[in-house]
């Protein structure tokens, strides 16, 4: 058997990853058509490439499924609860960088802070019956966080893609999502509240702390780990 390293399996991240473990003189591929996920290792021995949905690497590093995986930050911790026990970081890898953050409509004149939006979520509530919906994919990260803020009048509503059109279609009011160059938020008319910074994030290398080895992976997994943390 071999170590199992799990990349995500399209996109800016594989191509990125793929750059990245380049310089560290391992080749990673993708083989046979543009629609197959299969992928080779070159450059060092024992380590077999997973093609993986990037949403889907926290629950198989989690499960014990793949031995290492690149990742977002923002996956690893929405997705796995007290995430440190399940996965060690082993490092980041300097780009996919994000930030998770609460939006809400920019005509929004008086709600520029998390204590706004809670008076405005009170407002909401009493004039129309209903919480306040802000949507996202991020559901624990964004609870925790308002938890915290204090801000308790408000509903999740799920939204896996899209989702600063979501106020547009009137499907939400506020929103909370990854943002990088800010250009999506702009063209839809959302403002980041001040304080309303969820999460830094960036793409990042994981190791499984419950995958089991045999005496040849961990040979291997102690070969690749030299190479990507040196
Ligand atoms: N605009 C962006 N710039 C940089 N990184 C981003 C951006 N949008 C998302 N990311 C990061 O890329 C990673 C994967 O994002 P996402 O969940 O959107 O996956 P995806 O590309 O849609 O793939 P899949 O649907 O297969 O999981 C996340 O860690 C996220 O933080
Ligand atoms: O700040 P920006 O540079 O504009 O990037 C932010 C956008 O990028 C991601 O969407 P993606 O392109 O992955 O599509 P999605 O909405 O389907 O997730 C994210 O969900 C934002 O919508």
């Amino acid at each position: 058997m071999s170590v199992k390293l799990g990349v995500p399996s399209k996109g800016r991240l594989m191509d990125k990853t793929f750059d990245w473990f380049e310089k560290r003189g391992i080749r990673l591929s993708r083989t046979g058509s543009d629609r197959e996920y299969s992928g080779a290792v070159e450059g060092i021995g024992g380590v077999s490439l997973v093609l993986l949905s990037a949403g889907e690497i926290p629950r198989e590093l989690a499960a014990g499924r793949i031995h290492m995986g690149v990742t977002g930050t923002d996956l690893v911790q929405e997705k796995l609860p007290r995430w440190e026990q399940q996965v060690e970081e082993i490092a980041p890898l300097g780009f996919g960088q994000a930030d998770l953050i609460l939006a809400v409509p920019g005509c929004w004149v008086d709600v520029d802070t998390l204590d706004d939006l809670d008076a405005a979520a009170a407002a909401f509530r009493a004039r129309h019956g209903f919480r306040l919906r802000i949507a996202t994919k991020y559901h624990r990260l964004v609870r925790d966080f308002l938890t915290d803020a204090g801000v308790a009048d408000y509903q999740l509503v799920d939204s896996q893609g899209a989702t600063e059109g979501t106020v547009r279609n009137e499907t939400a009011e506020a929103i909370a999502d990854i943002t990088s160059t800010g250009e999506t938020l702009r063209a839809n008319h959302l403002k980041i509240l001040g304080d309303g910074l969820v999460l830094r994030s960036q793409a990042t290398l994981w190791r499984s702390r419950v995958a089991q080895c045999d005496a040849a992976e961990k040979q291997a997994l102690d070969a690749l780990l030299k190479r990507v943390e040196g």
